[in-house]
């Protein structure tokens, strides 16, 4: 397959970023043309345009919870994803290192005095910051490998990034700290999005479910949903239960929540939309408790948008232990 006939897949870059690692997990260079993008925004825009066959996000870390910039582009104030949707899920072990340029900062962490990262890996290594490098000033980037890209271009002997093992490679850093993550089994959750007009093949009734969990055959088990939705009241105009009437219906269809998140709804102060996830997919037709969830949901909330059904890729919870 020539390099112009291969599908593309959008991944917040540069390489070496553990998006990058889960889309390398997912999706073989051999058959796709991987894409790094400078931003989220990016990834979202290079799927919602076509540009891109798929593309690959951050959505939810084990130590540090949800990645709300991810959160924040499914929102959508502004309709600019109007056509997106998940359609598979990614875990990656996710163990961070202190990379820089003078490796004698390796006995020494006083001398690094600039700390680049992004945002959601500080959350995930405050006791190593807060013991060994507090006096350090903190610079958000993109990603973490974009991170070890600003510190190896910097040529500063005092900067240091919060990164991969892969990127201290590729941008030729010195590895001054291993493993530096609070929790040492810390995993990343990466959601694949397609463009709702691109074929799902992962969701077809007859995919076959390589990694499905073991045991378990129904589709209740096997498959998640993402959806979000706003509540029919505001502060000036309450509506005392609404919240646990849209909740009491995923129960009422035996479906089992396995998340719930709120973002700012953009609209007024105090005003969230609500992020669900739940064990179980959406079929085709109208059928199944889902679509009958869904259709009891519309009447309770104010709006709703379902954002996918895909494979449930956790892997068997034995293996789960931190
Ligand atoms: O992919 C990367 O390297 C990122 O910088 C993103 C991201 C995230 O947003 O969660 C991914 C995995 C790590 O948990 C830290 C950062």
């Amino acid at each position: 397959m020539s390099d112009t006939e291969k599908p593309k897949v959008a991944f917040l870059g540069p390489e070496a970023s553990y998006t990058h690692q889960a889309t390398l997990d997912t999706f073989s260079p051999d058959t796709h043309t991987l894409v790094p993008q400078t931003t989220l925004e990016d990834v979202f825009a290079a799927v919602q345009d076509g540009s891109v066959h798929r593309g690959v996000v951050p959505f939810e870390n084990s130590t540090n919870g949800s990645v709300v910039f991810t959160l924040d582009l499914f929102a959508d104030l502004h309709s600019k994803n109007n056509d997106i949707l998940v359609c598979g899920e990614v875990y990656v072990s996710v163990s961070h290192c202190l990379l820089g340029l003078d490796p004698s900062s390796t006995q020494d962490y006083s001398k690094i005095t600039k700390l680049y990262s992004h945002p959601q890996a500080w959350g995930q290594c405050k006791t190593f910051l807060q013991q060994h490098l507090k006096h350090a000033e903190r610079f958000d980037v993109s990603s973490t490998s974009r991170a070890a890209q600003v510190v190896a271009e910097s040529k500063d002997p005092g900067a240091a990034a919060i990164s991969s093992k892969v990127a201290g490679t590729l941008f030729k850093l010195s590895l001054l700290s291993e493993g530096i993550n609070d929790v040492s089994g810390n995993q990343t959750r990466f959601l694949i999005l397609r463009r709702k007009d691109s074929p799902d093949v992962s969701t077809a009734p007859s995919a076959p479910s390589a990694q499905s969990t073991i045991g378990q055959s129904n589709d209740e088990e096997n498959y998640k949903t993402l959806l979000l939705f706003t509540l029919p009241h505001t502060p000036s105009n309450p509506n005392p239960g609404a919240l646990a009437q849209c909740l009491s219906v995923f129960g009422r269809h035996k479906l089992n929540l396995t998340s719930i998140n709120t973002r700012p709804s953009g609209v007024a102060n105090w005003e969230y939309i609500f992020f669900i996830e739940f064990k179980g997919r959406k079929d085709e037709g109208d059928g199944g408790a889902v679509n009958a969830a869904f259709k009891e949901l519309d009447g309770v909330c104010e709006w709703y948008r379902w954002l996918g059904s895909w494979e449930n890729r956790l892997p068997a919870p034995s293996t789960q232990k931190l």
